[in-house]
């Protein structure tokens, strides 16, 4: 043997073998680990749910499936939580209601803040605005996220400031149906309703003018913010990745700069202000304010619209459903002469207890059309209703969609739109009902469940009795209006937008041609 094939073969016993072994060893424990489903989870951890491809599988599920994902695991795992693993990280899963709402209790271990300061990826802020957003008080210390929790759920519980943003988001939605006038006005529905509630959410959060109401272009911003903001939260390359978003908060951000530095906030809603104010207490800069407010006007509308849209879509495409409900409004509107000028007033304070089948039908909606999750992260190991523990650092999430169409807890026609379940609730055993409760989370649950749902409940169900009342809808052909298919859940997307828009004809039904229509909001 020569010198150099002797030291090749010293080389490949003393190194390469050994670490061929060792390497070989582990790969085999490791495939044992994961096909006797033993990985490394401790015990009292939820099981571990596998993917088919060893280690990476459920990275690719979700990049292949995004929301979807979470519904096809769940028929292949009907347990109440369970484990995915996707390389060091877990990620736990609730699919039973009552753990759903016990998570939701638990809001200083399962925070939803590390999940918020992400979000300043999205917003492009840099160190010292993330700082800020991320910084976690210790005991008895306050911070920007305490205050501004405060400032946003004052602002929009019920009492003064919300009634004067009802009025101010009503006023909007009545102009825009007072120009339909006695020929029908043909519309494509989804984007109607995406540009008369974007640019009525702008003028009742930021008054007149605002950056929408100075260039209506950027309509199409916040919403392309909206589709890449799980792209921009991932932050690679974002000007590449998720070219619209990115664009769409570029272009944003100079037109907010203006309305602060002109000081115009002075004009904004109750929510706005207080969100100023608790900025500026924490030193933020009014450039890392204005950078925040795309997601503020996203929040506003990118929930309302798909809603209003199917329930809208869902009503009339049932005219008995369509009668019923007429029947419902005609008791909270009154008809009146002012000035010579018939006017109809819808009182939006009567809405809940007078027209109980409207409201399933909002509920309804929500139950079929509200999807994404709540996500939350584990800041210490804790145990779940004495049972799940749930290991620091790891990610919980609850999956909406899932919840709220388990046929299990909703019954055989679970996938379909029946107002008159939430109407005979009742009527089911006190397990069953309690189930259905704890499993309706569109608006998320605990602490942060959603400020904006007083406001929200206002402008679609007011927007939605006044559309029956007053006006017919069909499709343009003169045909009843269709349901549309939703499109693909993209990841990060909360609530289902239809695959393409209705071409529509709306017009006024004949005994309310000329009149003009409003809202009575109420007085504190
Ligand atoms: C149908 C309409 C809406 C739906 C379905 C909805 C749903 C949600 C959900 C699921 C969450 C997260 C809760 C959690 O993870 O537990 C949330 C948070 C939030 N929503 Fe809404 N929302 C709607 C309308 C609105 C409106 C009109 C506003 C008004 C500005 C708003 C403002 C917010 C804010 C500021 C948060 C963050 C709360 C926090 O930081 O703790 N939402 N919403």
């Amino acid at each position: 043997m020569s010198y150099s094939t002797q030291s090749l073969a010293n080389l490949l016993t003393k190194a390469i073998y050994p670490a061929l072994t060792t390497f070989a060893f582990a790969l085999v424990s490791l495939l044992a680990l994961w096909f006797t489903g033993i990985e490394d989870v401790e015990p009292g951890e939820p099981p571990v749910v596998h993917s088919k491809i060893p280690f990476i599988g459920h990275m690719i599920g979700m990049l292949r499936h995004h929301n979807n994902y979470f519904t096809i695991l769940s028929e292949r795992y009907k347990g109440p939580i369970y484990t995915v693993k996707t390389f060091s990280s877990r990620i736990y899963i609730i699919q039973s209601p009552e753990l759903a709402q016990a998570a939701f209790r638990q809001s200083k271990e399962l925070d939803f803040n590390t999940i918020k300061s992400w979000g300043c990826r999205a917003l492009a802020f840099d160190k010292h605005g993330t700082d800020i957003v991320a910084h976690k008080p210790q005991k008895g210390e306050g911070s920007y996220s305490i205050d501004l929790h405060q400032e946003m759920y004052a602002s929009l519980a019920q009492g003064p400031n919300l009634l004067e943003t009802n009025a101010r988001v009503l006023n909007y939605l009545a102009k825009s149906l007072n120009v339909v006038q006695t020929g029908p006005k043909r519309h494509q529905l989804f984007r109607w309703l995406r540009d008369e509630y974007t640019i009525g959410s702008a003028e009742t959060l930021y008054g007149l003018p605002n950056p929408i109401s100075e260039d209506l272009s950027l309509i199409q911003s916040v919403w392309d913010f909206e589709r890449d903001l799980g792209l921009l939260i991932l932050d690679v390359f974002p000007r590449f990745t998720a070219q619209k978003g990115y664009v769409g908060r570029t272009k944003a951000l100079p037109a907010f700069l203006k309305y602060y530095n002109a000081g115009l906030s002075k004009n904004a809603s109750a929510l706005v202000q207080g969100r100023e104010r608790a900025a500026r207490a924490w030193g933020l800069t009014t450039e890392e304010i204005a950078k925040a407010e795309i997601a503020i006007i996203m929040a506003a509308g990118t929930n309302t619209v798909p809603n209003v849209f199917y329930m809208i879509c869902h009503i009339f495409s049932q005219p008995d459903l369509v009668t019923s409900l007429r029947n419902e409004v005609a008791k909270i509107t009154s008809r009146k002469t002012r000035d010579g000028v018939e006017v109809v007033t819808l009182d939006i304070s009567k809405l809940q207890s007078h027209c109980p089948l409207l409201t399933a039908c909002f509920h309804e909606t929500l139950r079929l059309n509200k999807t994404g999750a709540s996500v939350r992260t584990v800041l210490n190991d804790v145990t779940l209703e004495n049972q799940y523990l749930l290991k620091k650092g790891a990610f919980v999430q609850i999956p909406t969609g899932v919840m709220q169409s388990d046929s299990k807890i909703w019954g055989p026609d679970a996938k379909e739109f029946n107002p008159q379940r939430f109407l005979t609730q009742d009527s089911l055993s006190k397990e069953e009902k309690k189930a259905q409760i704890q499993a309706f989370i569109p608006f998320g649950g605990g602490k942060h469940l959603c400020p904006g749902r007083h406001l929200a409940f206002t402008e679609i169900v007011a927007f939605v009795a006044m559309l029956l009342h007053g006006f017919e809808l069909s499709m343009s052909d003169g045909g009843k209006l269709k349901v549309p298919p939703g499109e693909f859940q993209r990841l990060g997307v909360a609530s289902i937008s239809p695959e393409g828009d209705l071409d529509v004809l709306i017009k006024r039904r004949k005994e309310f041609e000329g009149v003009v229509w409003e809202f009575d909001v109420g007085t504190a």
